[in-house]
């Protein structure tokens, strides 16, 4: 049976609501799919701003959290309607929307009082009301509540959409995080490993914005005209995070703003291309030592495979080459997927996969203690929940 989903995510690089319409046949590992269109709409400066201040400890009100939920909701809703319509794909033939929602926080161990906690918001009763389709959202929560980081969740349709019995694969994504999936050519579901590396283009986007009045480094050109300061590469290389055993995740409360602001105040003789070139240094000598750390001493990587945002800035693709030199770097599109649409893709197919009651977590990435069904569903305002759950697929 074929279904149409929806898959969409708002990552941490708050740049836009990625929408993907996808089409989908089967489930679990039988699992087969095609993208019939995928956009990205842009936040424009007033949302980007709220959505970052609301992240932000210092900035954030529980008003503008609980605002905020709504809002993004209503864009949400609104990226579902537009993605279809520039498909040509009625509206209502969609028959389950998988909605990562926006991370606002993101607790991956208990801080002191803080609990381990994950908080994603863009209100699925609002994205269901104005779609008239079935929602599932909070895919994290679930994968906590059984111990595990509630992320990383893209490697369970890694392992689906990127296994290969000829190659040992591992695939880079660079968002505003950079995380990689390691897949060993002979692996099953339960010998995928995955870990955040670290920072992705935070850094780098953050000094933009600072320095430049621009959202990120175009291809990486600014990087290209600095000098990399390598003993503040080996010094950022030291945190904790880094040491740290995989499973492992993590987010703007340590590589956002007050990172950015702290490197700037301390390196006030740096010329703004030193620094941007310097974090985008650490960002691929924090993919390097990751992999050489926690990696290739349980796999021998045949390819790298790099996808997200990062995989256009060629001064980083250099950087990574130059580190890696005994591993194939490549990108996404040179293997014929899309950089860009792949986690809006995973969402709908974790969708898919929840509404089958199919476990899609995978306890060696996230560190939950067994797989568990992921995601809340939220049912459409006026439908017969037993014909639409049915009808987007209710059975094993
Ligand atoms: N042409 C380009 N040149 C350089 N960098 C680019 C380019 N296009 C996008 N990027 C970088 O990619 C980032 C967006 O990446 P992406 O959409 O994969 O992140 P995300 O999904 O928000 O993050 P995450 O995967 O961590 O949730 C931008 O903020 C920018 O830094
Ligand atoms: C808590 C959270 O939103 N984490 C994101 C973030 O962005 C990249 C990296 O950090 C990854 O851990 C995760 O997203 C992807 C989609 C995942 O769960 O696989």
């Amino acid at each position: 049976m074929e279904r149409l989903a929806v898959g969409l995510m708002s990552g941490t690089s708050v740049d836009g609501i990625d929408a993907a319409l996808v089409k989908i046949k089967g489930h679990g590992e039988n699992t087969e799919i095609e993208l019939l269109h995928y956009s990205t709409y842009s936040y424009n400066e007033e949302m980007k701003k709220s959505i970052l201040a609301a992240m932000d400890p210092a900035n954030s009100t529980v008003a503008a959290i609980c605002s905020l939920n709504f809002k993004l909701g209503k864009q949400f809703a609104e990226a579902v309607k537009r993605v279809c319509m520039e498909a040509d794909v009625p509206l209502a033939e969609i028959d389950v929307i998988g909605s990562h929602g926006q991370t606002i926080y993101h607790i991956p161990q208990q801080e002191g009082d803080l609990e381990k906690s994950t908080l994603q918001i863009g209100e699925p009763a609002i994205i269901s009301y104005e779609t008239g389709s079935v929602v599932v959202s909070n895919f994290r929560t679930m994968d906590m509540a059984a111990g595990g980081e509630g992320a990383p969740l893209v490697p369970y349709t890694e392992y689906i959409l990127y296994r290969n019995p000829e190659k040992n694969r591992a695939l880079q994504n660079i968002g505003g995080i950079g995380n990689v999936t390691v897949i060993q050519k002979d692996a099953a579901m339960d010998d995928v490993f995955a870990f955040d590396t670290g920072p992705g283009n935070m850094i780098m986007d953050e000094l933009c914005k600072h320095f430049k009045g621009i959202s990120y480094d175009p291809k990486g050109k600014i990087a290209a005209e600095g000098n990399v300061q390598h003993e503040l590469v080996d010094h950022w290389l030291s945190m904790d995070y880094f040491l740290k055993e995989p499973p492992k995740s993590t987010g703007r409360e340590l590589f956002g703003a007050d990172f950015t602001s702290r490197i700037i105040q301390e390196n006030p003789h740096l010329s703004p291309e030193d620094l941007i070139a310097t974090a985008t240094y650490f960002t691929a000598a924090s993919i390097a030592k990751s992999c050489r750390d926690f990696v290739f001493p349980k796999t021998p990587i045949d390819e790298l495979i790099v996808g997200g945002g990062g995989s256009y800035n060629q001064t980083l693709l250099a950087m990574l080459k130059e580190l890696l030199p005994e591993v194939m770097v490549m990108t996404q599109e040179e293997i014929g997927l899309s950089s860009e649409a792949k986690e809006a893709v995973a969402f709908a197919l974790l969708a898919n996969e929840t509404i089958h009651q199919q476990c899609s977590n995978i306890p060696n990435a996230t560190g939950a203690s067994k797989p568990v069904i992921l995601g809340n569903i939220t049912l459409p305002p006026n439908g017969d929940a037993k014909n639409i759950l049915q009808k987007a697929g209710n059975h094993r």
